[in-house]
């Protein structure tokens, strides 16, 4: 299946724009799912919410105040951010530091809401998105929480990646390795997505969007159902979820 739906995107779209839009709240997966369809997609991969923790971090490292919604502005206007494009490499620069793993630890998670519902700082960060696509012929998979409806809303496949609360608690906890509490879970996970979502809609799917559940699905059934999306799209076939 994986091998035929390659050739069929490589017949049906040679050159042609391929955005693949993936919201969703934490711990959906949408991250290691989304890297893996653009992997064997053959597309470039763009991890949104990994340009909202590198903002976070520059704005802790240069002591502003992430109440003052300015200053915060200002810091997206100017810092110099190197964001990886291909699925197969992971790396965040900011003015040349590599932050690629400092940007997941959990104080950057307990701080990185205040940073996303600063809307100037969004409307930079969405403006250097849409740059990084265009730099990409428009193919490229991209994920995080305004994809499908604000950065991209026409491109050509439109996903919402969902699962429940607890599956992503648990998903959460393992790939944390088990050093949280259940507390600092529910902090990371359930409470930065009650505050996320007062600035943008990822629970819903707008018109258009696929939702795809992955409460019952393994990482490996996951991926095989956002590629039969991609498939079903693309060669106007109905769509199995929805
Ligand atoms: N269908 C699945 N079944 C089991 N585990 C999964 C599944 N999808 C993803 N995972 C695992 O769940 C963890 C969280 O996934 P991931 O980091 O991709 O989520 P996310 O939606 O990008 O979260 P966040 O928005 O908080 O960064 C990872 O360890 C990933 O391997
Ligand atoms: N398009 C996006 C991407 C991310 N965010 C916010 C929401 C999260 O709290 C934060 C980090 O994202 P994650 O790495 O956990 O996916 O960034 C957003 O508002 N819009």
């Amino acid at each position: 299946m994986t091998q035929e739906l390659i050739e069929s995107v490589d017949v049906v779209r040679p050159g042609r724009p391929l955005v693949v839009a993936i919201d969703g709240p934490s711990g959906s997966g949408k991250s290691s799912v989304s890297k893996e369809v653009a992997r064997r997609l053959r597309l470039a991969y763009l991890d949104t919410g990994a340009m909202y923790r590198a903002l976070t971090w520059y704005c802790l490292e240069s002591g502003i105040d992430l109440s003052d919604a300015s200053a915060v502005e200002a810091a997206s206007e100017s810092f110099p951010l190197e964001v990886s494009t291909s699925p197969l490499e992971e790396f965040v620069r900011v003015g040349g530091v590599d932050v690629t793993q400092a940007i997941r630890k959990p104080s950057i998670s307990a701080a990185v809401s205040s940073v996303a519902t600063t809307l100037g700082a969004r409307t930079e960060l969405i403006r250097r998105q849409r740059e990084l696509i265009d730099q990409h012929h428009r193919r490229m998979v991209v994920e995080g929480r305004d994809i499908t409806t604000v950065v991209v809303p026409q491109a050509e496949v439109r996903m919402l990646l969902t699962a429940s609360e607890e599956a992503r608690l648990r998903r959460r906890g393992i790939q944390l390795g088990g050093s949280q509490t259940a507390e600092q879970l529910a902090a990371q996970v359930t409470q930065r997505d009650a505050k996320d979502s007062t600035v943008v809609n990822f629970t819903r799917a707008a018109d258009g969007v696929v939702t795809l559940d992955s409460s019952d699905l393994d990482f490996e059934e996951t991926v095989s159902a956002a590629l039969e999306i991609v498939d079903s799209i693309i060669n106007h076939r109905a769509v199995a979820r929805d």
